[in-house]
């Protein structure tokens, strides 16, 4: 399989700059008229793919609201992954994992192993056990062309806490992250397979990202607060390697198909005209 990175540069130049997240929370599935329950869930994240997994770069599937389900869930996980796969869509899944040793393999395998029944094009991990005790999904994405979104400086407001935090060396934890995932790029061109989660919402923290080499996943615009417009002052010259990430401010326009595709396209309109010209 072809590197992660350079399969979603390709996404983003043909379909647009853009993830929509499936995040099936109770709040939305009452608001759609469905249950809360499997059959709601089904019909949910159903309907999502149909109206718009053939026109966005990728697709963001939270894990969380599908596990609520227990194993009924999870197989509406696995066939919506099917599904979002056939029309074309990158399935990056939203699991936020990140152990040790053998545990960490067996996620890796979970997910990044085209034989695994939840087998996706990346994942999310979260590094703070060390960015190191990730290496098996590093190695895993590497040896079949898949991808992992590594948290650094994420949309919420008890982030800066930890990420902000200064290591002994005096940089911050955040800074220590991104650097390491600089070095997994290794200056692969147009774009390395491993990423940064950094959300639209922290404004100019002082981070340097410019050697990052690989894309960032950024979540917390529409209905966390983030803009477009932030996304400027946040990545500088490495706009070009941003994929924004919406969930609830498309998600909230269901349940007709029309009106999650005009979200969808009007959140893309928002996201070219705010990095357009760096493309
Ligand atoms: O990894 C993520 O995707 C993520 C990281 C982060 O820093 N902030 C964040 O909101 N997310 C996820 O992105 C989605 C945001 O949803 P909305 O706020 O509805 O767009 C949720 O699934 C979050 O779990």
């Amino acid at each position: 399989m072809e590197a992660f990175g350079t399969r979603l540069h390709r996404a983003m130049a043909e379909r647009g700059p853009l993830c929509v997240g499936i995040d099936p929370h109770p709040q939305l599935l009452a608001a759609w008229g469905l249950p809360d329950d499997v059959s709601g869930l089904e019909r949910f994240s159903r309907t999502v793919v149909d109206a718009i997994a053939d026109r966005v770069a990728a697709v963001k599937p939270q894990s969380a609201f599908f596990e609520r389900f227990g194993s009924h869930g999870v197989a509406i996980l696995e066939s919506t992954i099917r599904q979002l796969k056939e029309a074309g869509a990158l399935v990056i899944l939203d699991v936020k994992r990140g152990d040790i040793g053998s545990t960490m393999a067996a996620y890796a395998s979970a997910y990044l192993e085209p034989s695994s029944p939840l087998y996706v094009d990346a994942i999310t991990v979260s590094p703070f056990l060390g960015v190191g005790s990730l290496a098996p999904v590093f190695d895993t994405a590497h040896k079949h062309g898949g991808g992992a979104f590594v948290l650094a400086l994420t949309s919420n407001p008890e982030g800066p806490q930890v990420q902000h935090a200064r290591t002994v060396g005096g940089r911050t934890v955040a800074q220590e992250i991104i650097d390491e995932i600089s070095q997994l790029n290794g200056g692969v061109e147009p774009l390395g397979s491993i990423g940064a989660v950094v959300g639209a919402t922290i404004g100019d923290t002082g981070h340097d990202l410019s050697r990052m080499g690989g894309p960032f996943l950024v979540p917390g615009l529409g209905a966390q607060g983030g803009q477009p417009a932030d996304l400027a002052a946040v990545f500088g010259d490495r706009i070009d390697a941003v994929l924004p990430s919406y969930s609830r401010e498309v998600l909230g326009s269901g349940p007709s198909p029309a009106g999650l595709r005009d979200a969808t396209e009007r959140s893309l309109d928002a996201c070219r005209a705010a990095l357009g010209e760096h493309r």
